[in-house]
């Protein structure tokens, strides 16, 4: 049997659908679906596996336009998701149309293309009649030239197993990049990672959680029932590390105990919850990388 494998990155509006979507096809609850805006932070892997073909989603952060500086990076990010992907599928909704922000979206999408495939997923078709979704399509299509249109509704699963074939089809042949045994904690880790950061999220300052990650980098199943789960926080600035540390480190046992909680709770027994922080300073690198594909991203030019 040949494998395929590869990485598919969903771009789109925020509340377009991606979280939705990746953790349908996924088959696992991997990144938290709200209904608040920009909710998708960090690059987000679900990892789905379709007949001989292991697809890598990238659920990148919502493509808006960019105001301040760290939006502008947040943006960057998204882009650098597409960049890194085999194929990008664009995610619009079916009762919003071609926004402003998909108007964006289009005018970038030739050079964030390049060399890949780009389909077009309408989402959310639940809330609209055919002519209006026909007319969108023949409007979308007339505007970029996409390998494939899928009408779907990742909520419902209208068309998502379509898509997910096609995907499949599509990826290039090779070795899968998640081992077998593996896939199966990769959500569970994502899960609690996600949690974290809800966490962090809720207890901090505004600004400062867009600028941070979380990443589980160790599951321990313990003899006696309970995990122990090593987590690894990593921010933008040192500055940050004792912010989120607090006075004698008051701040991430309080973020530590909700998030230790809550797990508990999800999975049915104790755990040890054990956080450090790190400064990963390239954080803002991504947008570096979007400059030098020629793009460049300033106030109001998203
Ligand atoms: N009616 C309908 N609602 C949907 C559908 N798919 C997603 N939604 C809703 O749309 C909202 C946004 O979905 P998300 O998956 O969080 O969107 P997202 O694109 O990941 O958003 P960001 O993380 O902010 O970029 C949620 O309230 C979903 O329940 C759909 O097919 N039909």
């Amino acid at each position: 049997m040949t494998q395929r494998s590869g990485f598919v990155a969903l771009i789109g509006e925020p509340n377009a659908g991606k979280s939705t979507l990746t953790n349908r096809m996924v088959g696992a609850k991997v990144s938290i679906v709200t209904h608040k805006v920009q909710t998708t932070r960090a690059r987000i892997r679900g990892v789905a596996i379709e007949g001989d073909a292991q697809i890598v989603f990238v659920d990148t952060p919502g493509l808006f336009k960019p105001r301040r500086r760290l939006d502008r990076a947040m943006v960057a990010a998204a882009w650098g998701g597409a960049a890194d992907a085999d194929i990008v599928v664009l995610l619009i909704e079916a009762h919003r149309g071609i926004t402003e922000g998909v108007e964006a979206i289009l005018e970038q999408l030739p050079a964030v293309a390049r060399g890949r495939k780009v389909a077009l997923a309408i989402n959310k078709i639940d809330r609209v009649e055919a002519p209006a979704l026909l007319a969108l399509t023949k409007d979308m299509n007339e505007r970029f030239d996409f390998a494939e249109t899928f009408m779907i509704s990742a909520e419902k699963g209208h068309g998502v197993d379509h898509l997910k074939k096609w995907l499949a089809s599509e990826l290039p042949e090779g070795h899968w990049l998640y081992p077998e045994d593996q896939i199966a904690d990769l959500p569970m880790r994502m899960i609690a990672a996600e949690m974290t950061r809800e966490k962090l999220t809720l207890r901090l300052h505004q600004e400062l959680p867009y600028q941070l990650t979380v990443e589980t980098e160790n599951w321990e199943e313990r003899k006696d029932g309970s995990a122990r789960i090593d987590q690894m926080i990593y921010v933008a600035r040192d500055g940050h590390k004792g912010i989120i540390l607090g006075k004698k480190g008051e701040t991430i046992k309080a973020i530590s105990k909700a998030a230790r909680e809550e797990l508990e709770e999800f999975l049915g027994r104790r755990v040890h919850l054990f956080l450090q922080v790190k400064v990963r300073e390239n954080w803002l690198d991504e947008a570096e990388r979007y400059s030098e594909m020629g793009l460049d991203f300033k106030d109001g030019n998203a």
